[in-house]
């Protein structure tokens, strides 16, 4: 049974179709990108899986359970955690501390001596493994990045959604950003990436779907994927073709 399996879902704000009657199944393991020009609906899909809005129709299933439409924070509970376009941390608090408090939301709760250690591991596993004691707000733009991917596996999840994690990062911490991902990945957390950077999708990703105005226009092989002269026109009417 696939991980994920998206069915019929469609939402809509108002008299605007933000995603149409959407299907896609992610299996455990897989590395997908969805992709699509501005306002193709790309964010308003993920905020559907991890519970940040409600589906109008459709069903998700994770692992086998109907997850649409149930609050956030069980969906987290349930095993999926997302980062966010714009890096969501907490300033005033050390990085241990910004990672203690999912720790202690996820499925086991942990707190103490336990949510300490399950930190640090969360931590080492971004490169942040020398820095547990320094304040948040001290960090590096790329340092906050890795920081926010902490937070998200800190609630050890089996799916892990990425709303353009690489966004605003230098060529050479582009590299670094890629390589964490596919250590991620590596270690079998399913991930979904939406990302407009082709070159982080060709390395990362060997299937992408693509939507356009809300419904799916692609799903297949990366490199043949990206090939399709409708999906190239649909980013040709886009800033970031
Ligand atoms: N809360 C909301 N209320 C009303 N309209 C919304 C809301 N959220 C998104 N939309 C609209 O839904 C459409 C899809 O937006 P969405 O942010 O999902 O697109 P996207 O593919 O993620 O775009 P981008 O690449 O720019 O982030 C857009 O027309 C957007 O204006």
């Amino acid at each position: 049974m696939s991980l994920v399996h998206v069915q019929g879902v469609t939402k809509r704000f108002g008299g605007l179709s933000a995603v149409s009657d959407l299907g896609f199944a992610l299996e455990k393991g897989e590395i997908t990108a969805l992709l699509g020009p501005n306002g193709s609906g790309k964010t308003t899909m993920i905020n559907m899986i991890s519970g940040a809005l409600v589906p109008t129709e459709g069903q998700i299933i994770f692992k086998g359970n109907q997850i649409g439409g149930l609050s956030a924070d069980r969906i987290a509970r349930a095993g999926i955690a997302r980062t966010f376009q714009l890096v969501r941390i907490l300033p005033s608090l050390s990085l241990m501390e910004n990672v203690m408090v999912p720790a202690a939301f996820g499925p086991r709760r942990l707190w103490g001596k336990p949510a300490r250690d399950h930190a640090e591991t969360c931590l080492d596993r971004v490169g942040l493994a020398g820095k547990l004691n320094l304040s948040a707000a001290d960090l590096t733009y790329i340092d906050q990045k890795r920081l926010e991917l902490a937070r998200a596996l800190a609630a050890e999840p089996d799916l892990l959604l990425l709303d353009e994690w690489l966004a605003g990062l230098n060529p050479a911490e582009l590299g670094q950003g890629i390589d964490l991902i596919r250590r991620l990945a590596r270690s079998g957390i399913t991930i979904l990436i939406v990302e407009h950077i082709m070159e982080a999708v060709r390395a990362l990703c060997p299937r992408t779907i693509v939507m356009a105005a809300g419904r799916k226009l692609a799903d297949g092989a990366t490199v043949e994927v990206l090939a399709r002269p409708e999906v190239i026109t649909a980013y040709l009417g886009s800033a970031h073709a």
